[in-house]
């Protein structure tokens, strides 16, 4: 862990003058520390090299951690955010600003990033320290640290109910009181006194009241979930939900303004797109994002980058193998001309009437790109489209929606079903496909519109809102990306 090079937050420089502010900047990026912050907001420095400072072990780390406990980094702020979201249930929005080339859009994929793998870890580490301390130290320390890691969204409305007091009444307040509660508790069992036997059967009456009203409220958050979600099936009232997370390359707001870098192997690593797949969606781009694509064009395209244009079938035959009939020619060239057919329907969604991408989705599944994802164009009140044209340049917002509620309404037969066919790409955990999902969202966006500059070789051209929505367990069940 970072020792303290300069001042992590800038609101803590004695003589606070622009000269500290950059100084304290510079002494901390020769370091290789390129995150300082200014309060809540953060300042990040385009490193223009590798740091790996971005491992699924960081995002761990700050995912179980306080803002101001660890070293400043971006992690630092998606965590603030993220956990301000399952507390206060309101939409929480971070802005990132900086000059073209200054890493808003590698700061952008480390945010979404952590989000996405954050549910998980925090999962898993909840449980496991659950686990760990109901076996070692009984009832009273494991609702302990169930509080702390399960109910965080109550802690504030509950600070005169049971679990806080029961958390007074051994000064604790934080993570590291799970470490203290147990250790009184075990010497409550060495003497047990009249009153530290009283003392106990108190707080186990607090425990019991305390995990019936947490049941209660528990039933209570799964039903306005169920509302929300069949809500939200309509995806042009977006704005309203209760828990969506914003991210924009625009402004700022409790938030970021980076000057970053940043490195495709770990964002690689993390799940996102490769270079090659980014590249792939570029040269469909280039042809496609003009205003008024033609199909031909289009189709050209993707003609080109198609791998049945090695096996195609031509008028003097399979260009493999020579043969006339050649069955894998054939069948390449028909999967070929379904993924013409989806693309083409990305594209143009007026010639998809329901506006659902399904005849796209098994071949860009295979390219690890977005199964569910829908672009259409906006219908907000901006008037006819030449207006909102002219207004805001080509205003489209693409939606990615996994069928949540259908995953959930398949039976357990079909599951199995799918899950015993290992050639299928269906079988990974539809959780983790939307997860992956959310990460090449943007990858999609950037291939309509990114552009090489002298500063920078994969400029964003627009500004752009992404929004995550979650479900009231943080996990991702929706994108929508807006520019
Ligand atoms: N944290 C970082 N670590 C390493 N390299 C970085 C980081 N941030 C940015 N870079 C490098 O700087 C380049 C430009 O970053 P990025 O595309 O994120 O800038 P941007 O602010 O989004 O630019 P634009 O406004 O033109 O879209 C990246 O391709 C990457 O090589």
């Amino acid at each position: 862990m970072e020792q303290e090079i300069g001042t992590w937050d800038s609101v803590l420089l004695e003589n606070l003058s622009e000269d500290n502010f950059i100084n304290n900047i510079h002494q901390r990026y020769k370091r290789d520390h390129i995150y300082t912050y200014i309060g809540t907001s953060v300042v990040a420095i385009n490193p223009y090299h590798h740091i790996s400072e971005q491992s699924s072990e960081v995002i761990r780390s700050y995912g179980s951690k306080g803002i101001f406990q660890l070293p400043p980094h971006i992690y630092g702020l998606a965590n603030l955010a993220f956990q301000s979201l399952k507390d206060q249930s309101e939409d929480q929005c971070i802005l990132l600003t900086g000059e073209g080339g200054s890493g808003k859009t590698e700061s952008f994929k480390m945010i979404v990033n952590f989000i996405t793998q954050i549910q998980d870890k925090s999962h898993s580490g909840a449980l496991k320290k659950q686990s760990s301390t109901s076996s070692s130290a009984g009832g009273v320390q494991s609702s302990c640290s169930s509080t702390i890691y399960r109910h965080r969204r109550n802690s504030s409305s509950c600070s005169i109910g049971p679990t806080s007091n029961y958390m007074l009444c051994k000064n604790t307040t934080s993570t590291a009181s799970a470490s203290s509660c147990l250790a009184s508790g075990s010497q409550r069992r060495q003497s047990p006194s009249p009153t530290a036997r009283r003392c106990d059967m108190v707080v186990q009456q607090r425990v019991r009241a305390e995990s019936s009203e947490r049941h209660g409220k528990r039933n209570i958050r799964e039903k306005m979930v169920d509302f929300d979600f069949s809500h939200h099936k309509s995806t042009e009232n977006f704005q309203i939900h209760d828990t969506t997370l914003h991210t924009t390359t625009a402004a700022v707001h409790r938030s970021h303004i980076p000057i970053p870098t940043t490195i495709s192997t770990i964002s690689g690593s993390a799940g996102a797109p490769s270079k090659s797949c980014f590249k792939h969606h570029q040269a469909t781009q280039v042809t496609c994002s003009t205003a008024t694509p033609s199909r031909t064009a289009c189709s050209t395209a993707f003609s080109a980058a198609s791998p049945s244009s090695k096996f195609g079938v031509n008028s003097s035959g399979c260009r493999q193998c020579g043969h006339s009939k050649c069955t894998r020619a054939q069948s390449l060239e028909k999967e070929d001309r379904e993924r013409k057919l989806g693309f083409l329907r990305t594209l143009h969604p007026q010639l998809n009437p329901g506006r659902s991408l399904s005849a796209c989705s098994s071949t860009h599944i295979q390219r690890g790109s977005c199964s569910n994802l829908t672009r259409q164009h906006s219908t907000e009140s901006y008037g006819s489209r030449d207006e909102r044209s002219s207004l805001m340049g080509s205003t489209q917002r693409i939606s990615l929606y996994d069928a949540h509620k259908l995953n959930q309404a398949m039976t357990a037969a079909q599951q199995e079903q799918q899950y015993s066919q290992p050639s299928t790409r269906r079988h990974k955990d539809p959780l983790k496909r939307l997860r992956d999902c959310v990460l090449y969202a943007d990858v999609f966006l950037e291939a309509m519109g990114n552009a090489s500059t002298l500063k920078n070789n994969n400029s964003s051209r627009y500004g752009k809102l992404f929004d995550i929505e979650v479900d009231f367990k943080g996990d991702p069940i929706g994108v929508h990306i807006t520019h």
